[in-house]
């Protein structure tokens, strides 16, 4: 009877059918061919295997692979190498020679001018990049020749033009700097790699940068990028990459210092605008991100002008007119942030913020709506009298306007954090007051319920503390048409002198400036934004962000987990 092959064997006879044939390469330019695959590539974004596979072939043991495919193609198993004199005398300095393959992409490093030796050095290493990969060049190298062509004395940006036309093999003639470790003067390593992650607070385009030594090799981003700091060794320019490019080569950005100086110059000038303009009180200047709305009276939880009676009220309490300067000392560069893993028994309150009537408040109570057993609003603190059905505790907390007033007092005293009411906002209507407290939130938080606000925007520096990790939606309004058929569909209503009146064409298009300049001074704040256009849409967005915000580790400022 006929014995059943095995599986090894049948393995083994397969192997052993092509031991016989010569296999050869069928082509010698797999990486031109993958070049253009990967520029390809590039054009398809967003797709999950078309991603995977860009992510793959910028590996660089892919693009070994390829390189060493081709020449195995070519049969090139020699050393080959541009030229080089060999005519040199002991005495002569030494130079190296450098092969980096460069597909597409910049040397990755900086290159400037030693004004005392009239020649050109490598200023700085781009981590990642295609002179770091190599591990060849280093800094205070003086680049000699460049696959043949002599560029002693020219100036660093002919030197950058010439390399940016070269693709694939470029050989450098070095003479190199005389720290051939890559260690500083002092004897540190030339790049500290760190875990550093920052959140930018502005926005950042090298090419708009008129100091920046190298505007190639910038990183450029935008506010709320997340930045995974590489090095910090040159404390003007930091090497960064963003996180999650599949980019491996790190960017210069400035660093804080720079950018801090850079800022205090620009706040100093806005300091003085604000100055220079009109009283703050002259009603000309007043618009609806103050605290008035279009409506011309107050409306509850908004910041009040009229609560300070006495001179030491009106003196210590953060004030709308008078933060209008206090918010342009800021100096905005960049905030360390961690990842923060949530905790499903303290949820992160969720907090809508946006200009006048672009629709937070019909947002809040759609979304509330959508699940009444896992959100909730903080109950407010009043001075006016309890009406009959009310309860105190759950519709109103009833306070006398002595302790409301004490409690606001104290609010602006940072060292009472322990203080009963401190208020995150408070505003008065028709005579009374009306505010919600740090500790009512804390209590939604601690019941396990997420705690929706939508308070004035101006709150949020209250509100983004360790203790309640507010998640901040900005609530955009769409464009103009939008706005206007939206709200005409939907029979849109604000209150103007206590009475429900549609939309005016100036009023939308106040509302579309509001938001503006509301981004400039406080997008820093915002973890996402929504427009709200049409009613459904913005609230399967708000919905689908509120979930991932309970189950995804997401980025805060890192005193937040630390705490
Ligand atoms: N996406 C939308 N489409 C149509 N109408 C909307 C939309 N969003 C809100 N509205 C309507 O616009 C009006 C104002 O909305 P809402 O009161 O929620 O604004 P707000 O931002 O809370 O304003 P305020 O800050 O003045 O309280 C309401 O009549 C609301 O129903």
């Amino acid at each position: 009877m006929k014995r059943k092959t095995t599986r090894k064997e049948l393995v083994f006879n397969k192997v052993s059918s092509y031991a016989s044939l010569q296999l050869g390469t069928s082509s010698d330019s797999a990486v031109s061919t993958g070049v253009s695959v990967y520029n390809t590539l590039r054009k398809h974004k967003h797709k999950l295997h078309v991603d995977e596979l860009r992510e793959i072939m910028a590996k660089p043991h892919f693009q070994a692979l390829l390189y060493t495919h081709d020449k195995v193609a070519c049969r090139d198993y020699e050393p080959r190498m541009f030229s080089v004199s060999h005519d040199v005398s002991d005495a002569e300095e030494p130079v190296k020679i450098v092969r980096i393959i460069k597909n597409e992409e910049p040397l990755g490093a900086t290159i400037q001018k030693n004004e005392k030796k009239q020649s050109l050095e490598i200023a700085r290493i781009l981590r990642g990049g295609a002179a770091d990969r190599s591990g060849l060049v280093h800094v205070g190298d003086e680049i000699c020749e460049i696959n043949g062509t002599n560029v002693q004395g020219r100036d660093p940006k002919d030197v950058v033009q010439l390399l940016a036309k070269f693709s694939g093999p470029v050989t450098l003639k070095l003479f190199p700097a005389n720290n051939e470790k890559g260690l500083t003067r002092e004897g540190k390593p030339y790049y500290r790699s760190t875990q550093i992650r920052l959140r930018a607070l502005f926005d950042y385009d090298p090419f708009d940068d008129p100091i920046i030594p190298c505007p190639e090799a910038g990183l450029p981003f935008q506010k709320g990028d997340v930045l995974q700091i590489v090095s910090q060794e040159d404390p003007l320019w930091w090497q960064a990459r963003k996180e999650g490019d599949s980019n491996l080569r790190a960017g210069l950005i400035p660093g804080k210092q720079l950018q801090e100086r850079r800022s205090s110059s620009l706040v100093s000038n806005l300091r003085k605008e604000i100055l220079g303009r009109p009283l703050l009180s002259d009603p000309r200047y007043l618009d609806s991100s103050c605290h008035k709305n279009s409506t011309g009276h107050l409306s509850p939880c908004r910041i009040s002008p009229r609560i300070p009676k006495s001179k030491k009220l009106k003196k210590t309490m953060y004030h709308v007119t008078q933060n209008q300067v206090y918010d342009s000392e800021e100096i905005i560069t960049y905030e360390e942030v961690q990842l923060y893993h949530p905790k499903p028994e303290f949820p992160r309150p969720v907090v809508l913020v946006g200009s006048h009537g672009v629709g937070r408040n019909e947002l809040k109570r759609r979304l509330m709506a959508s699940n009444t057993e896992r959100f909730q609003e903080v109950v407010p603190y009043t001075t006016r009298l309890k009406k009959p059905h009310e309860v105190d505790g759950r519709d109103y907390h009833f306070v006398s306007r002595d302790e409301m007033e004490k409690g606001i007092l104290l609010n602006s005293d940072c060292s009472l954090h322990e203080c009963f009411l401190r208020f995150v906002e408070y505003g008065e209507y028709k005579g009374n007051l009306y505010g919600s407290s740090i500790d009512s939130i804390k209590c939604v938080i601690n019941s396990g319920k997420v705690c929706v606000l939508t308070p004035h925007t101006q709150a949020l520096k209250f509100l983004r503390t360790a203790d309640i990790k507010p998640y901040v939606i900005f609530v955009a309004p769409p464009s103009f048409e939008i706005l206007k058929a939206t709200r005409f569909e939907k029979n849109a209503r604000h209150t103007v002198n206590d009475l429900p009146q549609p939309f005016s064409d100036e009023e939308l298009q106040k509302m579309i400036n509001t938001s503006k300049t509301m981004v400039i001074r406080y997008g820093h704040f915002f973890d996402k934004t929504i427009v709200n256009g049409p009613i459904e849409q913005a609230v399967k967005d708000l919905i689908h962000i509120v979930e991932l915000v309970g189950k995804e580790p997401l980025y805060v400022p890192a005193n937040w987990v630390q705490y």
